[in-house]
């Protein structure tokens, strides 16, 4: 197991993120309301967490849904998944979608998505005329069909 040291500051009352086990990718963020949120089905919501973070250089924060929340009451997350960058100091806020066709409910402190903190390259671009042959060439989008 990979570990790094992550800066964090936490201007909410919620408990800081914590992983569920110890393989969990993901930990849990908490809303960080004044009062409860009701989202109309179909409507999105910015959603604060009092959390601003400091990565470092090499390395992004990827905001997810949690699948409970998904599977039960249809909320998920509207851009999925959200990047978090490295020189980015402002609040941590989650994007929510109700996708469901009955009104939800998001109270302080509920875990509403979840954060993997991975590393990423830079790819440096080299721009040509033509890209090497392959089996697969062009076809995509399902061309070798469902079976
Ligand atoms: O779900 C998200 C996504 C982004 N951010 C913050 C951190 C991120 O570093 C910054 C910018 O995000 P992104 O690059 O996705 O936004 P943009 O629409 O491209 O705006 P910008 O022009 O500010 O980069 O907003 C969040 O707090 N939550």
């Amino acid at each position: 197991m990979h570990s790094i040291q992550v800066k964090i500051i936490n201007r909410s009352e919620n408990p800081l993120p914590t992983y569920a086990t110890a393989d969990a990718a993901g930990m849990d963020l908490r809303a960080n309301l004044e009062a409860p949120i009701t989202m109309q089905p179909l409507e999105r919501t910015l959603v604060p967490t009092g959390l601003y973070m400091e990565l470092p250089s090499g390395y992004e924060a990827q905001i997810r849904p949690r699948s409970g929340l998904a599977i039960k009451q249809g909320l998920t997350l509207l851009n999925t998944p959200g990047t978090i960058d490295a020189d980015y100091r402002g609040e941590i806020k989650i994007i929510m979608i109700n996708l469901s066709n009955e009104p939800q409910t998001i109270q302080h402190g509920d875990r509403i998505a979840q954060m993997v903190v991975a590393p990423f390259l830079q790819a440096k671009l080299e721009e040509v005329k033509e890209l090497t042959d392959t089996e697969r060439g062009t076809g995509g989008f399902g061309h070798t069909g469902k079976s």
